[in-house]
């Protein structure tokens, strides 16, 4: 049977008797993910687009049995195949899969918690991706601040009577470019974006929003407004969701949300510090996600996240 390098490669590290073998160097932590066989290597784009030239045939008996991203390998133990390929009842193929790290612009335009959060959480190296450039439209805003203070590049948009500085919209596509930035992140920005970025960034730019949409979104709902229209509706639960941005406020594809209780005496102050909290860490989880190519889409065009602790569970 003809392997391509890469499965050759897999191949070699736990069949180093076979003919196949050329050999490369073993990763130093194994990975394994407790997969159902075949079927789920079509579900995880992952693997797809490492495109690892495994014939289907050689995969059928294959299950993988666990995955870590820091080590960017897999294990997969292989049983008797239905093809006649060199994978043997109960040898371990690990394969080097690389996860580019990814680069992130935020948006802010106040004081940037969010943005303190996800920037947080790549320091301390649960965030596959660094935080490369912050865009604001009030150059002295809290966000801004916090970039100065920790080297983070700071770009204006848009081009204003208040920031004569600000960029047109084409060339803050040209500058997000230049930093090769791969995902867009909103939190607190309080302008449209304009079609120019979202059409060169698609399904890259998302956004968080403090209600549960689509409740509570659109033009004129933001800070605080969000929060005292949720109490003066009676609605009793509240929370963060975090979506796709299209063309228009708030109605691009939800990708994912939390859920808060409204209390009977809460103030607008105390609602929206308690759906702050459960924004800081949805984010941090949903950019993971992303930066660890795990969000899929449904057949219907329901965006997914694939759990990292159990590859078969989305959510
Ligand atoms: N193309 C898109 N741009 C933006 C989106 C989006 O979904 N698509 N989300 C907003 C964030 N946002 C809610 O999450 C939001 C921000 C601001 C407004 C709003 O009404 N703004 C006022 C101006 C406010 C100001 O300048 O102080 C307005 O446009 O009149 C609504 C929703 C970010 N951009
Ligand atoms: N409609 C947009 C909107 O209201 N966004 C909201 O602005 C706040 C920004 O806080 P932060 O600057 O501390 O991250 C957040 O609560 C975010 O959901």
């Amino acid at each position: 049977m003809n392997f391509s390098m890469e499965a050759q490669q897999i191949i070699s590290i736990f069949c180093p008797k076979s003919s196949l073998a050329p050999s490369i160097p073993m990763v130093k932590q194994p990975f394994s993910l407790n997969f159902a066989p075949l079927d789920s290597l079509s579900s995880y784009p992952f693997l797809q687009s490492q495109n690892l030239g495994f014939p289907t045939g050689a995969l059928h008996a294959v299950s993988f049995v666990h995955k870590e991203i820091c080590s960017n390998s897999w294990r997969i133990r292989g049983s008797k195949s239905s093809s006649t390929a060199e994978l043997e009842e109960d040898h371990e193929v690990r394969a080097q899969v690389i996860v580019r790290r990814k680069k992130l612009a935020v948006f802010v335009s106040g004081g940037g918690s969010n943005f303190r959060s996800i920037h947080e959480a790549s320091k301390r190296g649960s965030l596959h991706g660094d935080v490369t450039v912050l865009v604001t439209n009030k150059s002295e805003c809290g966000g801004a601040e916090y970039a100065k203070n920790n080297g983070i590049a700071i770009i204006l948009f848009p081009k204003a009577k208040d920031e004569p500085k600000g960029l047109s919209p084409s060339d803050l596509v040209d500058t997000l470019r230049n930093f090769e930035v791969d995902f867009v992140l909103l939190a607190g920005y309080l302008k449209l974006i304009p079609v120019e970025l979202i059409r060169a960034y698609e399904r890259s730019i998302f956004n968080i929003h403090p209600s549960l949409l689509p409740a509570f979104g659109g033009k004129g709902y933001y800070g605080i407004k969000v929060h005292k229209a949720v109490i003066a509706s009676g609605a009793r639960f509240s929370g963060p969701t975090i979506h796709f941005v299209d063309e228009h406020y708030d109605t691009g594809r939800i990708l994912a949300q939390r859920v808060v209780p409204v209390l009977a005496n809460d103030t607008a102050e105390e609602l929206a510090a308690r759906v702050l909290n459960e924004e800081h860490q949805l984010y941090v989880d949903v950019v993971e996600a992303l930066c660890e190519d795990r969000v899929i889409w449904r057949e219907d065009g329901v965006p997914l996240i694939q759990s990292r602790e159990n590859p078969n569970e989305f959510h």
